[in-house]
């Protein structure tokens, strides 16, 4: 099977500019393709983790990526897909992005004997003269074709400034800038990026008479439409450190029975053939294809050991193991229980915060052995430490061991 099939076949492509010729170029040769990040944050999310799906998918089959870090266009700021001005990145905030994301991109792609390219934007744009710019790149651009672009259209009412508007120019030039250094003629991206692609191919085709292509990649959003990836705590990061693993797993354990193929065939390995088995399968095996997705993403972002963890921390709790080292432990002692449990919990790094503590209490979302706790003066007692351990449950699905030492 062709990667383009493929590619197809798993749900990742939204958009194409020459559906037969990239379908032939990816059959018959090797193509250098490039996607680009802005470092807008110390770790990737969900959203650019497809986007390294999509990039690993294409590795596989030979072909070479380019991924490509926007040292120079975060200092911009794209204001596709966004309905507000984004707060101006400083130069030392891009540069400690640049560290964390160019890691977590190490695990995904194969950077070994040039098999991929780890490029920043940065080298080339930071040192472009403007007058020189606005002549040789400007001058190809139609403001009138610019303000029909969806990226811009929607941002005209709320308001757009002179410098996000330059940025469809910057990655245009990306584009046109690895065509001629790099040999690229494709770029993939997320649907948002619709606009600035096709700027990118029309300057390569004005300035160096050549055909380049784009393809872009569904965003993933759940059985209602609303994109996936969210917690109540912000957004699902692949660093440990802002979501931990736990976490990560049970998110994917626990998605919407809707959403399990979908999500199996975009984020994981797992043969086609195999997840179309699954997808043709109703009732309880649903359940067990929810574990799948759960261990394999988290393998893929965490690795083996990170993963087998977790899932022995939700068996342990869920599925009736005795295993509970893995999960995630507050540990008191015998002064601690002078304190509410809403404070060991606060302490414990349970809530984000006293007002949101006190309110999902109140709420009913803090349970001991099923039984609503929500009174905010309540305390642990002696009595209630069985063993070593008191479990907490925050939700339907999160639970917090607190543990007596001493
Ligand atoms: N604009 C892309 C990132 C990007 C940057 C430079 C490029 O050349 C391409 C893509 C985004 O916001 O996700």
């Amino acid at each position: 099977m062709s990667v383009f099939d493929e590619l197809q076949r798993r749900g990742y492509i939204k958009q194409l500019t020459h559906e037969d010729e990239i379908k032939k170029a990816l059959t018959e040769e090797k193509v250098t393709f490039y996607i680009g990040f802005d470092p807008t944050a110390d770790s990737l999310h969900v959203g650019h983790f497809i986007a390294m799906m999509f990039m690993a998918h294409m590795q596989r089959a030979g072909h070479k990526p380019i991924a490509l870090v926007g040292g120079g266009t975060a200092m911009i700021g794209d204001p596709s897909g966004k309905t507000d001005m984004r707060s101006m990145l400083s130069r030392e905030d891009i540069e400690k992005n640049i560290v964390g994301i160019k890691r977590q991109m190490e695990k995904f792609i194969d950077f070994s004997e040039d098999k991929a390219l780890l490029l920043n934007n940065a080298d080339w744009l930071m040192n472009l003269n403007y007058v020189e710019f606005l002549r040789d790149i400007g001058v190809h651009f139609s403001v009138n074709n610019m303000l029909r672009a969806e990226s811009i259209k929607q941002r005209l009412e709320k308001g757009l400034s002179f410098l996000e508007f330059n940025y469809m120019l910057m990655q245009g030039y990306d584009f046109l800038y690895l065509n001629q250094n790099h040999g690229c003629t494709m770029q993939l991206g997320g649907d948002d990026q619709w606009s600035n692609m096709l700027a990118g191919i029309d300057l390569v085709r004005r300035k160096e008479r050549k055909t380049a292509f784009a393809m872009t990649c569904t965003l993933l959003t759940n059985s209602e439409g609303q994109k996936m990836g969210k917690t109540v705590n912000g957004a699902l990061w692949l660093n440990p450190e802002k979501t931990p693993v736990y976490d990560f797993y049970q998110y994917w354990r626990n998605v919407d029975d809707r959403d399990v193929v979908k999500c199996l065939k975009l984020l994981t390995f797992v043969d086609i053939n195999e997840i179309e088995r699954i997808e043709a399968l109703e009732g309880q095996d649903i359940n067990e294809a929810k574990k799948l997705l759960a261990y394999e993403v988290t393998k893929l972002v965490h690795g083996e050991e990170e993963a087998d963890k977790a899932k022995s921390a939700a068996e342990a709790l869920f599925g009736g193991g005795t295993d509970l080292s893995n999960v995630p432990t507050i540990e008191i002692t015998r002064t601690d229980l002078e304190k509410t449990l809403l404070e060991i919990l606060l302490a414990g790094g349970v809530f984000p915060s006293k007002a949101e503590g006190r309110r999902n209490m109140e709420q009913g979302g803090v349970s001991i052995d099923e039984e609503k706790i929500t009174d905010l003066q309540h305390k642990l007692k002696e009595e209630d430490f069985k063993e070593d351990y008191v479990l907490v449950k925050k939700g339907k699905k999160k639970i917090y061991r607190v543990l007596l030492v001493g």
